[in-house]
C-alpha cells in the first residue's frame, strides 16, 4: 500500500516513535481532542493510543502497514490526559486494567467501573493527570474468555484468586512495561498513582515509575461485589485506606 505524502503531512507531527528494545517500539499517536459526556461529567481529554511495531519501521512504513495488519483482532491501548501533564509539578495517573464487563457493560461483579468514572472526575477536578486504559490486562492478565470461567467457578464459591489458581493462571500476570514508556514520553516529573493495591504501585516503580505516592479509591460497593472487594483486602494486598496519603 502506498501512502501519499499528503496523508503523511497530516500525520507527521501527531506519531511518536518511541524505542524499547532494540527489536521493538511503541508508535504513540496523538493528541486527539475528545469531548467526554457520562451523566451530569463532562470534559475534555487529549486522547492517545500506542502500537508495538518493529524496530525498524519508519513512520510511514509503520502507516503503510495498517490496512494489513488485522488490528481490530487485537486490542490496543490508551491514555486520555488532561491539563498541562507535562508540565505540571503534581500530576495524577491512573493505570486502568481493562474490564469489558465492568467498565462496558457496568457489571457489579467487581468495581471497575466505579473506579474508571471516579478517577476521571479526580483526574479533572484535579487539574492535571491521566488515565492509562490498558487493553492488554482483562481479567488481571488472563483474557476475557478464561475470566468468564473464572466468574462460573466464582458462581461455585471459589474467590477471585482461587479461580485464577484453578485455571492454571497466577493471582496478577499483569505488565505495565509499555505504559511506562508511554508516561516517559509524555512526562518526565513524578505523579502521584490512584490505587488501592501497594503491589501495584511496588510493580509500576520496578518497571520505572517515577511515584512516591498513591491515593486509594474504594467506593462502588454493592451485595454483588462485596465479597470481590474483601478478596481483594484479604489476599492480594489491597489496603482499606480512610484518607488520601497526599492532598487531591
Ligand atoms: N481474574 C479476574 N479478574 C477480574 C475479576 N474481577 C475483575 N477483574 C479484573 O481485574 C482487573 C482490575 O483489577 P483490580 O484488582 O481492581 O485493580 P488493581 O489494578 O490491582 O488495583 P486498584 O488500582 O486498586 O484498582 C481488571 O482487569 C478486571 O478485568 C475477577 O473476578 N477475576
Amino acid at each position: 500500500m502506498t501512502i501519499l505524502k499528503e496523508t503523511m503531512d497530516i500525520l507527521q507531527d501527531k506519531m511518536k516513535l518511541i524505542e524499547i528494545t532494540a527489536q521493538e517500539k511503541l508508535c504513540l499517536v496523538g493528541p486527539v481532542k475528545l469531548p467526554i459526556k457520562q451523566g451530569d461529567f463532562t470534559a475534555t481529554f487529549n486522547w492517545y493510543s500506542w502500537l508495538k511495531v518493529d524496530a525498524t519501521l519508519s513512520k510511514k512504513e509503520v502507516v503503510a502497514s495498517l490496512a494489513n495488519s488485522d488490528l481490530a483482532f487485537g486490542q490496543q491501548s490508551s491514555v486520555l490526559v488532561f491539563g498541562d501533564f507535562a508540565n505540571e509539578d503534581d500530576a495524577l495517573i491512573r493505570m486502568h486494567s481493562i474490564c469489558h464487563t465492568g467498565d462496558i457493560f457496568g457489571s457489579q461483579r467487581c468495581d471497575c467501573g466505579y473506579q474508571l468514572h471516579e478517577s476521571m472526575k479526580m483526574i479533572t477536578e484535579h487539574g492535571c493527570g491521566a488515565i492509562f486504559y490498558l487493553a492488554d490486562h482483562e481479567g488481571r492478565g488472563i483474557g476475557l474468555f478464561s475470566k468468564s470461567l473464572a466468574y462460573l467457578l466464582q458462581e461455585d464459591g471459589y474467590d477471585t484468586v482461587e479461580a485464577n489458581h484453578a485455571l492454571g493462571f497466577e493471582d496478577d500476570t499483569r505488565s505495565y512495561e509499555e505504559a511506562i514508556r508511554v508516561l516517559e514520553a509524555l512526562r518526565d516529573k513524578p505523579v502521584t498513582l490512584i490505587t488501592n493495591n501497594p503491589k501495584k504501585l511496588s510493580a509500576l516503580k520496578s518497571h520505572g515509575l517515577l511515584a512516591d505516592h498513591h491515593v486509594p479509591l474504594w467506593g462502588g460497593l454493592t451485595d454483588t461485589n462485596r465479597f470481590y472487594l474483601e478478596t481483594k483486602v484479604q489476599k492480594s494486598g489491597h489496603i482499606l485506606e480512610e484518607k488520601p496519603t497526599i492532598n487531591v
